[in-house]
């Protein structure tokens, strides 16, 4: 396989007796858009300060675009590393355009691309206004567009939706969708989790410094191995069928004169949708409710706990 385009291996990073950020080994690869979720304090600032060279690691190593950060080689390739930091503040005096120019003039990579990037982000009509106009969504955007200033290979977005309305949230993540599909490597911290779900190849839960769990959201769920809810609606008074039929087996739940929650384990989905579909008629409707990431991030972050304790 080719060298990833992030790894780090057995990183740890402490300030004085603050840890943190613990062992922790990671490979993103060219084109994954990885999600890093964690807590206030989880270490996911520290994982990116490490990733763009602006602290070293007490310990283990990092490449990034297969350099280490630190290096002078890490310095050349950071040109073609994106960064939105988690507060971007701007000079509220100039002009969105002014901004990418004065950044552009900073990475050295010329304003030609400008005009594109500004409609990309969808601020053509705000381009020439003073930034202390600009909405907390119109600000991430143009964080987002002076990240993608010269083109990167690789962006570290540091929360970028927190605060956005719902609308502004889905428009950045199409961006985001669009430069996957260019190639584009994204790892994208949050702790808004529910947004990641059908955004990201792969969440890695990030929790006192430690990785917790990675991998595709398919994979940590069977791995956490919380049930999947089946909603089961009957015909009306026939919800007793499905009750006796699962009794013992799964946990259950009656709703309703009509409705019954099965909670089955990863394991045994497959076997009782088949057991309720050959209930014939008296099923009129299944509904698989698998488990979110919210409830995910509790196993996880609960069981480090456990583990620590
Ligand atoms: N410069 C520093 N000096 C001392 N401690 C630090 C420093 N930077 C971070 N820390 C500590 O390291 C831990 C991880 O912080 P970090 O900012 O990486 O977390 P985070 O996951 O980004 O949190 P948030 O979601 O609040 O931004 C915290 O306990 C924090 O207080």
């Amino acid at each position: 396989m080719n060298e990833p385009v992030i790894r780090l291996d057995r990183i740890a990073k402490r300030y004085r007796r603050v840890r943190a950020v613990e062992d922790v080994s990671l490979s993103i690869h060219r084109g994954e858009c990885v999600a890093l979720v964690g807590h206030n304090g989880a270490g996911k600032t520290t994982l990116f300060k490490l990733m763009l060279g602006l602290a070293a690691p007490t310990a283990g190593d990092i490449s990034v675009l297969g350099a280490r950060p630190q290096s002078g080689d890490g310095a050349r390739k950071r040109g073609a590393v994106g960064f939105l930091p988690e507060n971007v503040a701007f000079d509220p005096g100039m002009t969105g355009r002014e901004t990418l120019s004065f950044y552009a003039a900073l990475r050295g990579c010329g304003t030609a691309g400008i005009d594109g990037l500004i409609r990309r982000v969808g601020l053509e009509d705000a381009a020439d206004r003073r930034v202390r106009t600009y909405s907390k969504g119109m600000r991430q955007r143009l964080g987002l567009a002076q990240a993608l200033l010269g083109a990167p290979e690789l962006l570290l977005l540091d929360e970028p939706t927190t605060g956005l309305d719902p609308i502004v949230r889905a428009t950045f993540y199409d961006i985001v969708a669009e430069l996957q599909g260019q190639g584009v490597t994204v790892l994208i911290s949050s702790h808004v989790l529910s947004e990641l779900e059908a955004r990201t190849d792969r969440i890695v839960i990030l929790h006192h410094g430690h990785v917790a769990a990675d991998g595709p959201l398919d994979f940590i769920r069977r791995e956490a191995g919380i049930p999947t809810l089946l909603r089961i609606r009957t015909r009306p008074c026939r919800t007793g069928e499905v009750v006796s039929a699962f009794d013992g087996r799964v946990d259950w739940e009656r709703v309703d004169e009509r409705t019954v929650l099965l909670f089955c384990p990863p394991m045994e989905k497959m076997a009782a949708l088949r057991r309720v579909a050959g209930m014939g008629d008296i099923v009129e409707d299944i509904e698989t409710i698998p488990p979110g990431l919210e409830q995910l991030y509790r196993h996880y972050t609960g069981k480090t706990v456990e583990e620590r304790a």
